[in-house]
Order: structure tokens, then C-alpha cells, then sequence
């Protein structure tokens, strides 16, 4: 469904979403999470200014991808926010044309975010995983609402290459992993104190808890192929 070519033996990637300080930053990158998420979209909880982000961002060193996260902004808000913030990927929620996700796409690595039900319908939103640097993320209706997606009714849509969000901590990202073999998984919700506050020791189970395969419950990932894309700038 991708326009990649996904490598079979190419590692999960972890990004860990709604960083909101320097620390936190520093924390899931010393963690081991492969990207870290910025939300500009003022209706969240997690809001962050630019400056911290750009602070944040610089702080990582240069292998972690620092993903800027938009709901329904306009085009001119989404380049100027991500170039000031120093960000190397954007993710853009809501329900966008094709003409707007391919314009992004010009200037950095889209993470689009779809729900199930675009996915179930095929919607005309599907048009754009087709373009390069373009990567599916399959969220909840609600981004940042903690609530997991139906994994076995997605079993036989869910796309190779895509990533996977909604309702993931470290007690469910292994089950979650084992359905669906995504190429990256996404969290905020259970890995908070409060609010656009991490708990670090969360942050650190959930990393854990994606790249081997086990939780709480001593459940197993299977060593089955994983396939990805590995589109992120630095
Ligand atoms: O998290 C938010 O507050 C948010 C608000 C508006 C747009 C996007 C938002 N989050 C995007 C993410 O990447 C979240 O990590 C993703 O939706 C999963 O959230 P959760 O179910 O809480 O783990």
C-alpha cells in the first residue's frame, strides 16, 4: 500500500508522542525510542511552544527523528512550525486533501494518520500512502485518547509498512506488535503522570516492551517478519 519497499529485517521503530520539556526529550531518547512527537495542535492537552521543542529537538543528538504533530492547520503553520521547531518529520490527523498532504510531503517525511474506518472503506485518503515519503499511521478516532484499536479486525487490512497508535503502553504494545506487525508503534496516553507529563519509568517499559517482545503478563512476540519503512531524516 506504500510506496516503499520495505526491508524484512529492518528494526520496529518506537516513538514515544507528546514531549512537552528538554528532559522529557533526553529521557525517551536515552530510553531508546527511535522518534519523539511534538504537538502543535492547540486543542491538545500536550500542547508545546515552538521554542521548547526546538530546544528539545537539539538536544537529541542526531539519530533520534523529531516527529512535529498537526490536526486540520494550515499548510503555511505546518511548514513554518516544523522548520523553526527543527523538526525532521511531520504528522499530520484529520481529514486533509491530497493536494495538502503532498505539498507537506515536498518538504519533509509524512507520518498521515488514518482510522480504521478510512482504512475499512478505502477511503479517498488512501491516495496519498502511494507517495514517497509517505507512511501510514493507524490511530483511534480520538489521537491522544488512550483507547486501543480493535487489532483482530484489523488483522487482514492493516498494511505492511504501516505504523500503529491508539491506546498503546507496556503492558499491551507486545499483543498489539504480535496482531499486527507494524513497522512503528505510537503512544502518549500510558505513559504519562499527567497530562503532557511522562512518567519515565513507563516510558522506559513501553520501549522495552516493544523491542522485546514481552509485558507484564510474560506474554512473547513472535520472531515472524517485520516489515517497515525507514523514511525519517535527521
Ligand atoms: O495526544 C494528543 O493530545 C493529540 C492531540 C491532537 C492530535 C494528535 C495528538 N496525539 C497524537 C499522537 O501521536 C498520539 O501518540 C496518538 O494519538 C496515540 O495516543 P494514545 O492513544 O493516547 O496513546
Amino acid at each position: 500500500m506504500t510506496a516503499h519497499s520495505p526491508h524484512p529485517t529492518a528494526p520496529l521503530r518506537v516513538k514515544v508522542c507528546g514531549t512537552t520539556s528538554v528532559t522529557d526529550a533526553v529521557q525517551a531518547a536515552e530510553a531508546g525510542a527511535d522518534a519523539l512527537g511534538f504537538i502543535f495542535a492547540p486543542i491538545s492537552k500536550r500542547l508545546v511552544s515552538v521554542e521548547v521543542a526546538r530546544a528539545a529537538s537539539l538536544s537529541v543528538g542526531p539519530v533520534v527523528a523529531r516527529v512535529g504533530v498537526f490536526l486540520n492547520q494550515g499548510l503555511d503553520e505546518v511548514l513554518r512550525t516544523a522548520e523553526q521547531a527543527r523538526m525532521s518529520t511531520v504528522q499530520l490527523h484529520g481529514d486533509l486533501s491530497s493536494l495538502y498532504v503532498t505539498e507537506v510531503a515536498r518538504y519533509h517525511p509524512v507520518l498521515r494518520v488514518l482510522r480504521p474506518a478510512d482504512l475499512l472503506a478505502g477511503a479517498d485518503a488512501l491516495d496519498v500512502l502511494e507517495l514517497p515519503g509517505v507512511t501510514l499511521m493507524l490511530d483511534a478516532p480520538e489521537p491522544g485518547g488512550g483507547v486501543p484499536l480493535d487489532w483482530e479486525a484489523l488483522r487482514s487490512v492493516f498494511p505492511a509498512g504501516a505504523w500503529l497508535a491508539g491506546g498503546l503502553g507496556p503492558q499491551n504494545v507486545a499483543a498489539a506488535i504480535r496482531a499486527l506487525n507494524p513497522a512503528g508503534v505510537d503512544a502518549v496516553s500510558r505513559l504519562e503522570s499527567s497530562a503532557g507529563v511522562k512518567n519515565h519509568e513507563l516510558v522506559r517499559s513501553f520501549v522495552w516492551a516493544a523491542r522485546s517482545g514481552s509485558s507484564s503478563d510474560g506474554a512473547e512476540l513472535s520472531t515472524g517478519t517485520r516489515f517497515t519503512v525507514d523514511n525519517f531524516r535527521t
